[in-house]
């Protein structure tokens, strides 16, 4: 799949964003290797901090699901520069993809900034960290 229809796909997960607090939809689209496509959308709660993110979203609905190989992630907001993943979002992403794994920032106004999971994250803590 290119990355233009992955945008599209982000897009489309945009519009199902549940924001009644910041009204700042993003959506995301998360493609398996096998060519499945999960869509993720922010999930806001009166109790602030529940929030999920749209990135979150997407992840955590492809691993219950049983997926966990990846290829490629998008992520779209109404932003002035691509939107930028927040930290706990790129833990998780680093958690479940390779640092080469590709990740598409982009906006409404169609700019686009191809990044990696390792670009987004340099040196994150991962399992091999731990001693047991
Ligand atoms: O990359 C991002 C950045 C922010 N948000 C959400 C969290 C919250 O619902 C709203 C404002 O931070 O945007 C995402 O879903 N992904
Ligand atoms: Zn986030």
């Amino acid at each position: 799949m290119k990355t233009e229809q992955l945008v599209l796909e982000a897009k489309e997960a945009m519009k199902r964003a549940y924001v009644p607090y910041s009204k700042f939809p993003v959506g995301a689209a998360l493609l398996t290797t096998d060519g499945k496509v999960y869509h993720g959308c922010n999930i806001e709660n009166a109790a602030y901090s529940m929030t999920n993110c749209a990135e979150r979203t997407a992840f955590f609905k492809a691993i219950s699901e049983g997926d966990n190989k990846f290829e490629m992630l998008a992520v779209v907001a109404d932003t002035d520069r691509p939107c930028s993943p927040c930290g706990a979002c790129r833990q998780v992403i680093s958690e479940f993809c390779s640092p080469s794994m590709k990740v598409i920032l982009t906006n409404l106004h169609g700019d686009i900034q191809e990044t990696t999971v390792a670009e987004l994250l340099p040196g994150a803590f991962n399992a091999e960290d731990m001693n047991e």
